[in-house]
């Protein structure tokens, strides 16, 4: 059963439209990612679906209510990650949970949070003294405070060292593994590629493709490449005629094919019968990387 259910999602800013008509489900216990490049409705989508902002159109429905006049238990039961400017400078670690604690029915104890998010040592640290990735965690834990059962996470990973990016990557995974469903908002391929069941990519306010990340990237039947140092001088036009070889690129030793179809396994038996070894042999298939500019045409 879908907990979030938005069809034909409409917001516009006085004559600027925002979210265009944006639709999809999320199931239960999914991390369900939205994909798109700089100003394309993302945001804006996710405050429709958390009741933060109201919406022109279409109908949204969270855990079976309308989050635009949703109950307290909707809102309880919603973990929205804030931004970061919206936390003050001096509040410590231990006093920002607290706080949060409080506004809920049936908060988590967050003393069990620190324990889990790593924050034990930073407990009566204020925030402006935290790091990066412990200011991220602490967000994290904030969004846990009241038990939700739908996290919403926002750029959760902007402004993190690769490092900390993934770390944060294993407490996300940790968080579903935890029974709760998480919306993701990511500007990054690696992040979605990585954490998101499904994927929504969306481009100027409407959804340009929704799929599993393996299926986005199978969906756009982009060239495969395989690079090479042949053993001997390639003789010309050897490689050019055979099938799924659209075309050949040399660079002083190194050979570049590319192709569609079975072009592995083409160019290499080729290779073999003419008793020549492809050294220093690398495949370049596409990744969410491909598919994401062959979708939106925007370079990331
Ligand atoms: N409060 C607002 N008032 C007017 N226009 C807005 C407002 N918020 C967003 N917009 C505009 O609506 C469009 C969509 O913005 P939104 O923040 O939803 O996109 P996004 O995909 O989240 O972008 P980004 O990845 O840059 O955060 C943009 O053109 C943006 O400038």
């Amino acid at each position: 059963m879908p907990v979030i259910e938005v069809a034909n999602l409409h917001k516009r800013y006085r004559e600027h439209t925002a979210v265009a008509d944006v639709s999809f489900t999320v199931e239960r216990g999914e991390i369900f990612g939205i994909l798109g490049p700089n100003g394309a409705g993302k945001t804006t989508t996710v405050e429709c679906v958390t009741g933060l902002r109201e919406r022109d159109g279409g109908t949204v429905r969270v855990l079976g209510e309308d989050p635009a006049h949703g109950s307290l238990a909707l809102r309880a039961a919603l973990g929205v990650q804030l931004q970061q400017g919206r936390l003050p400078d001096k509040i410590t670690v231990w006093e920002a949970l607290d706080l949060y604690a409080s506004f809920y029915p049936e908060p988590a104890s967050p003393q069990r949070l620190i324990e889990e998010w790593g924050l034990r040592e930073k407990r009566n640290t204020a925030f402006r003294k935290l790091s990066g990735g412990q200011k991220q965690r602490l967000l994290i834990a904030l969004a846990l405070i009241g038990n939700p059962k739908i996290a919403v996470l926002d750029e959760l990973t902007t402004g993190l060292d690769p490092q900390a990016r993934r770390d944060t990557w294993e407490l996300v995974e940790r968080v579903r593994d935890n029974g709760v469903t998480v919306l993701l908002v990511t500007h990054f391929m690696a992040e979605a590629e990585r954490l998101c069941d499904r994927i929504a990519v969306i481009d100027q306010g409407r959804v340009v493709a929704l799929d599993t990340p393996g299926g986005l990237v199978a969906s756009v039947r982009a060239e495969v490449r395989i690079r090479f140092r042949p053993s001997i001088p390639l003789p010309p036009g050897f490689l050019e005629s055979l099938p799924d070889v659209s075309g050949v690129d040399r660079s002083g030793s190194v050979i570049t094919v590319r192709g569609t179809g079975n072009l592995l396994h083409t160019v290499t038996a080729t290779l073999a019968r003419a008793g020549i070894v492809a050294e220093d042999l690398r495949l370049d298939q596409t990744g969410l990387d491909d598919a994401f500019v062959a979708l939106t045409g925007t370079e990331r």
